[in-house]
């Protein structure tokens, strides 16, 4: 048996990895992705034509990169629904609009036409019933000097001449965030209690845990919605 089907984790399922810069979604991407069997979905840092550049200039390049993103997030969803599930994605398009498009208007970073003209094409592309949402969102948490710790030990260098206070603004957006989400379930994993790193067993609890969580919420919807 394999640890899909030991641990009761429909084939189809999506499960989106979410949290802070460097927290860890690519490592643990990487881990459920490798130990399912599963598709991955990742951000392509190195390819983004325009994050070099936002790290320069917030003012400048704020607009043009949440657009570039939600188009590739889409495209990415699509390419999910295509395969009819089986994805571990890094990062949910639900942290766009969430944490970094309010972050920059808030601060200033993006005009409030901007903000506006971006929120309702995110509206009208992602709050939709054609929207499928993931079965659960795994949201990572640490503490902010372990996550800084972490950026740096990465090293990208746009990120190391960003300054920390950014890192700390986005670190406690990100906490109340995750408290009011609830677009779909939430599992949440605190980063001191596994090291897929270094000790590969520690996956083993994870999967045991979104087994549970899918299981549960598809009984909830089942037994909720109407069935199509
Ligand atoms: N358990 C761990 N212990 C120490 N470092 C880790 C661990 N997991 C991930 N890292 C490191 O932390 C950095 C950020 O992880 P990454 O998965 O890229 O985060 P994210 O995708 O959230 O930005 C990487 O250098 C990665 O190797
Ligand atoms: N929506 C976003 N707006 C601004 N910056 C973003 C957005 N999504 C990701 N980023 C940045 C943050 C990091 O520098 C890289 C990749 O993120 P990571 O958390 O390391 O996967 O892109």
């Amino acid at each position: 048996m394999n640890a899909r089907e030991k641990f009761g984790i429909p084939h189809d399922s999506v499960i989106t990895i979410a949290g802070t810069v460097g927290v860890g979604k690519s490592t643990m991407t990487n881990s459920l992705s490798q130990a399912l069997n599963f598709r991955t979905s990742f951000e392509k840092v190195e390819k983004n034509p325009y994050l070099d550049s936002f790290y320069k200039n917030f003012e400048r390049w704020s607009f043009h990169l949440q657009i570039y993103f939600l188009a590739e997030r889409f495209k990415e969803q699509k390419k999910i629904f295509e395969y009819g599930g089986g994805f571990i994605q890094d990062r949910s398009i639900y942290e766009d609009t969430g944490i970094f498009a309010k972050m920059h208007y808030d601060k200033g970073t993006m005009s409030p036409t901007d903000y506006d003209t971006y929120t309702s094409l995110f509206d009208a592309m992602v709050m939709t019933p054609y929207f499928p949402h993931p079965d659960l969102l795994i949201y990572l948490e640490g503490s902010f000097d372990d996550v800084v710790g972490r950026i740096k030990e990465r090293g990208r260098p746009m990120e190391q001449e960003t300054p920390i206070e950014y890192w700390e603004e986005m670190y406690n957006r990100y906490e109340d965030w995750i408290d009011d989400f609830n677009a779909c379930p939430v599992l949440r994993l605190n980063i001191a209690d596994y090291d897929l790193l270094n000790d590969e067993d520690s996956v083993e609890p994870i999967l045991e845990k979104i087994g549970h969580f899918i299981q549960q919420a598809r009984k909830w919807r089942a037994s909720h919605l109407p069935s199509s």
